[in-house]
Order: C-alpha cells, then structure tokens, then sequence
C-alpha cells in the first residue's frame, strides 16, 4: 500500500489571452499550492482493474473519476498488466476552483510511477496527465508555477513567502466550461502576472497581494452574487488581499498575522457553509 498527498491548488492570478480554434483559452496564469490536501492510497492488484473508493457523495467512483483516468492512461501506455484499487479521502471541496480532481489525477501519476516502478520524471507525467485536464500538468510538480498554453505549460517560480490562506466556498457548484464561455474577451481588467512574478522573486508579501487578480472572477460574480458577499466579508474581517481561485466559487484570503485568523474564520463561518484556515506551502513535490 502507497500513500500520496495530493494539495489544492490557488490561483494567484489568471489571465486569458484569447479563444483557441480547439475551444479552449490560452492562458497566463500563476498558481500555487496550499495545505489543504485529499490523502490517496493506491494497492497494487494482480487482476489488471482499476477500482476506486471514496467516502464523497458527489464523486464519482467510476470512469468518470480524474484518478481513474490517470490510472488507465499509464496502463495503456505502458501496457501495464496489473490493476490497482486506488482509496480517496477527500478533503478539497468539489467543483470548487482548487484543483481537487486534477491534483488526485497527478497524485494517482506520482503515486502509480513507484508502485508501478515506470522511473518516469515529472515532466513525463505532467505532460500525460495534460490528456486528462489542463490544471493536472501543474499538480505533477506541484509547488509555484507560471502556467501558460491552455494550463500544461509550466515554469517553476519561488514559493510565496509563508502566510495564512483562508478558503471559503459558498454552497454552489460552478462549472468552469460556463465560466469560460461567458467571458467577454473585450472587456477584461488584465492581471498584471510580470509584477507577480517580481514580487515572488523578491518575496515581497505586500507586492503580492497587491498584485493578486483573477479575470475570471466578474463573470462568476455576476452570475453568483454569494461570491461577492464573501469577498466583501473576508475584506472586512480583515485578509490583506481577497480573491476567487479559478473559475470560482472559493474564495481565499491571503493573512500575515496568525492573531487576525481565528476572526476572519469565525466571521465567515457563521454564514459560511466550508471554510479552511491553512497554510501557504508553495514547494514542489519530490519524485523519488
Ligand atoms: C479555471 C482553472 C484555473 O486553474 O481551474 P478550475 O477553476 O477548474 O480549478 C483552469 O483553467 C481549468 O482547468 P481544468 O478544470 O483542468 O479544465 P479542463 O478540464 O481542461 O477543461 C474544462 C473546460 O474549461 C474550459 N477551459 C479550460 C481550460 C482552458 N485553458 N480554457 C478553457 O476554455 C473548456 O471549456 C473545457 O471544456
Ligand atoms: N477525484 C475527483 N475529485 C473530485 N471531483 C472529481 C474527481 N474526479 C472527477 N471529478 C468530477 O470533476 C468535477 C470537478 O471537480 P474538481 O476538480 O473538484 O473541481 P475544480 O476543477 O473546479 O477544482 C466534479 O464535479 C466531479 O464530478
């Protein structure tokens, strides 16, 4: 039995250039990894099925799920012969714009890549894991990265420094093809992603949160107003900088003192359903 963690991610900023004739948005986008992680156990099996386990009413357990799809991948393409019965323990909230399917696909690669033996690098596994969805090359190395292309294109950039992340979802589903069909790409307010990358570079926490920006985030707030009730609460309650990640509908806060924490969390919580106090954590994955 093999363990692997796998984080969700934050969109420090997310930026879309233009429409791709294969429907999808060239993007610039810089994400990082916090400490809110689903634990994944995979069993190697003589009998070549792959079979998943979850305690999460709203994932599914079969075909459909990312971890699944990673699984089969890397037995067709190494004509594996033996299965594996893959256990997840959710803990990322779903269809939240933390990543959560995507990192336990790139987890269940990780993973697979040792009980398996492949000795494939994390750019061999990113780039499979980009056929299962444009945020699972970013989970493979996981860590701070600029991720350009339609997401699978990585460059690896200086953790943030540490600080406190607090993660609330409202009690909505989005769903990111909608999001991404109704942006109007002729009124976008542009994130500016070279003075994040600066201000990674410099560790500078204030730059950082000055920089933060998301185009995606006016279009899920109009068509949910919840998002921008909570943005407005976590502001007040006192987060140095307030931000939807993704395509939404979680919202974090970045905080530099740990004496503000317990206030923002409680505040939000009491109309709040999901709300998490964690840590930045920025580094990469080791592959071994
Ligand atoms: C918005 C972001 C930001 O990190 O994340 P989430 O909110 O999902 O976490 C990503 O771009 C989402 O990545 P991911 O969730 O892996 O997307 P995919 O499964 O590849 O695509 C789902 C749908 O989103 C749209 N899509 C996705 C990526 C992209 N660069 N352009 C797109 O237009 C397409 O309509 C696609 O059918
Ligand atoms: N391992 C998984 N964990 C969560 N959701 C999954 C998984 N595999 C497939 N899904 C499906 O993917 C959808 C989006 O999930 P998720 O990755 O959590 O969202 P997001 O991309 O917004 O962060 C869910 O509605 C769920 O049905």
């Amino acid at each position: 039995m093999l363990y692997e963690k796998a984080s969700a991610k934050i969109n420090l900023t997310l930026d879309v250039l233009h429409r791709r004739p294969d429907g999808f948005h060239e993007v610039e986008m810089i994400m990082t990894m916090v400490d809110l992680a689903d634990r994944i156990w995979l069993r190697a099996t003589d009998d070549g099925r792959i079979t998943i386990r979850t305690s999460e009413q709203y994932v599914p357990s079969d075909r459909r799920n990312l971890a699944y799809q990673a699984a089969e991948i890397l037995q067709s393409r190494y004509a594996i012969s033996k299965g594996v019965e893959i256990t997840l323990e959710k803990s990322i909230p779903v269809a939240a714009g933390l990543a959560g399917g995507s990192s336990d696909a790139a987890a269940t690669l990780r993973g697979l890549n040792r009980l398996w033996k492949l000795g494939l690098g994390a750019v061999e596994l990113a780039a499979l894991g980009s056929q299962i969805g444009s945020d699972v090359a970013f989970c493979v190395h996981g860590g701070t990265a600029l991720a350009t292309g339609r997401g699978e294109i990585i460059e690896s950039l200086p953790a943030p420094p540490n600080c406190w992340v607090i993660l609330a979802k409202p009690a909505i589903s989005v769903s990111t093809s909608d999001i991404y069909s109704n942006l109007d790409l002729s009124v976008m307010n542009h994130p500016n992603t070279t003075g994040m990358i600066e201000a990674l570079r410099k560790s500078d926490y204030n730059k950082i949160c000055k920089t933060v920006g998301n185009v995606l985030e006016p279009v899920t707030m109009n068509l949910y107003p919840q998002v921008v009730m909570l943005k407005e609460q976590m502001k007040k309650f006192g987060a140095d900088a307030v931000l939807m990640s993704g395509s939404g509908p979680t919202v974090f806060g970045l905080v530099k003192h740990e004496s503000r924490v317990p206030r923002i969390y409680n505040g939000l919580k009491g109309f709040c359903p999901e709300v998490y106090a964690v840590r930045m954590m920025g580094e990469r994955y080791t592959l071994d």
